[in-house]
C-alpha cells in the first residue's frame, strides 16, 4: 500500500484489517485503506473482486444478507462503524448510496426528492421547498424538471432519474455518497452528465465509486484502490494506478491484459 497516513481531519474512513464472509466464501481480505474528504474514490478490478461488496460495507447496507459475517474495523470520522454505538439510520443518513440501475420510487419527482426529510420529521412547506430546489440543483436536475415537479418519475429518462436518485440521495444532507456503477446503465451523453456533476458533487461531499470503465476512473477520480480476488492489491493517486503502477497485477489490469 502506497498511500501515505493522512491527517484525521482529511480522513472520512479509516479501513483497518477488513474481512468478509459470505458463509464459507471469504469475499474481502484484509483490506487496509483510508478514504479521503472531497475526493472522489475510485474502485476499480474485474468482475466477483469485491467492488460492490466493499461499499456495501461502509454504510453496513451489505448486513441486509444474513449470512454475512466480518472481522476487522471500518472507522467513520473516528467511530468504528461496527461499534454498538452507532445508529444504523443515522450512518445511512450520512452516506447515502447511488445504485447501478435508477430505483426512484413510483412517486412523484417531488415525492421522491423529499421522502428521506419528511421521514425525518420536516413538515414546513417552505423548508420542504427549499430542500426540494437545492437538492434538484445540486443534482444538476433542476431546470429540467422544475415545471413537472408533480410529475412521476417513472416519465424521466435514465439519465434524469440516476439525477433524481442523486438528489434524493443529497436531500437528506449526507457527508458521503457510494456510487455503485452509478452510469454502467446510462447512454454516453448522460454518463458524462453524471460524471461532471462528480466533478461538482466533491467539493461539497466524499465520493465512492465502482466503476467498471477505467477511462471513467481516470477522468473523474483523484484516488484508485485495484481489487483483485477480494484483495485490495493497489491504492494511489489515480494518475499513479494509470501511469506507474508499483505492482504488475495493477499494470496487467489498467493496460487490459487481464479482466
Ligand atoms: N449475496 C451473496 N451471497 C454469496 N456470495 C456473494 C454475494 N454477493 C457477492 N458474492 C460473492 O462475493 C464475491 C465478490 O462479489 P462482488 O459483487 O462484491 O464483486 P464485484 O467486484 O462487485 O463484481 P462485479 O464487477 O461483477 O459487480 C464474488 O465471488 C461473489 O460471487
Amino acid at each position: 500500500m502506497t498511500e501515505n497516513v493522512k491527517l484525521s481531519s482529511e480522513v472520512v474512513y479509516d479501513v483497518k484489517d477488513l474481512n468478509l464472509w459470505y458463509g464459507k466464501d471469504q469475499a474481502l481480505r484484509n483490506i487496509n485503506m483510508q478514504i479521503l474528504k472531497n475526493r472522489v474514490t475510485a474502485i476499480i478490478g474485474p468482475s466477483g473482486c469485491g467492488k460492490s461488496t466493499f461499499i456495501k460495507t461502509l454504510n453496513r447496507m451489505i448486513e441486509n444478507i444474513p449470512v454475512v459475517r466480518t472481522t476487522g474495523e471500518i472507522n467513520y470520522h473516528g467511530t468504528d462503524i461496527f461499534d454498538k454505538s452507532v445508529r444504523l439510520e443515522e450512518l445511512r443518513t450520512r452516506v447515502g448510496m447511488v445504485f447501478q440501475k435508477p430505483n426512484p420510487f413510483p412517486k412523484s419527482i417531488y415525492e421522491n426528492v423529499l421522502y428521506g426529510p419528511k421521514i425525518h420529521g420536516i413538515k414546513d412547506k417552505k423548508i420542504l421547498s427549499e430542500i426540494l430546489e437545492t437538492s434538484l440543483k445540486a443534482a444538476a436536475l433542476w431546470d429540467e424538471v422544475k415545471d413537472r415537479l408533480d410529475d412521476n418519475a417513472y416519465g424521466l429518462s435514465g439519465g434524469q432519474q440516476q439525477r433524481l436518485c442523486i438528489a434524493r440521495c443529497l436531500a437528506v444532507q449526507p457527508d458521503v455518497i457510494l456510487m455503485d456503477e452509478p452510469t454502467s446503465a446510462l447512454d454516453p451523453i448522460a454518463t458524462s452528465k453524471i460524471e461532471d456533476l462528480i466533478e461538482t458533487l466533491k467539493n461539497q461531499y466524499s465520493i465512492v465509486i465502482v466503476t467498471h470503465s477505467m477511462q471513467q476512473a481516470a477522468r473523474i477520480s483523484d484516488k484508485t484502490a485495484f481489487f483483485l480476488m477480494g484483495e485490495m492489491i493497489e491504492y494511489d493517486d489515480t494518475n499513479i494506478i494509470f501511469t506507474s503502477p508499483r505492482d504488475k497485477r495493477t499494470e496487467d489490469y489498467v493496460t487490459g491484459r487481464f479482466g
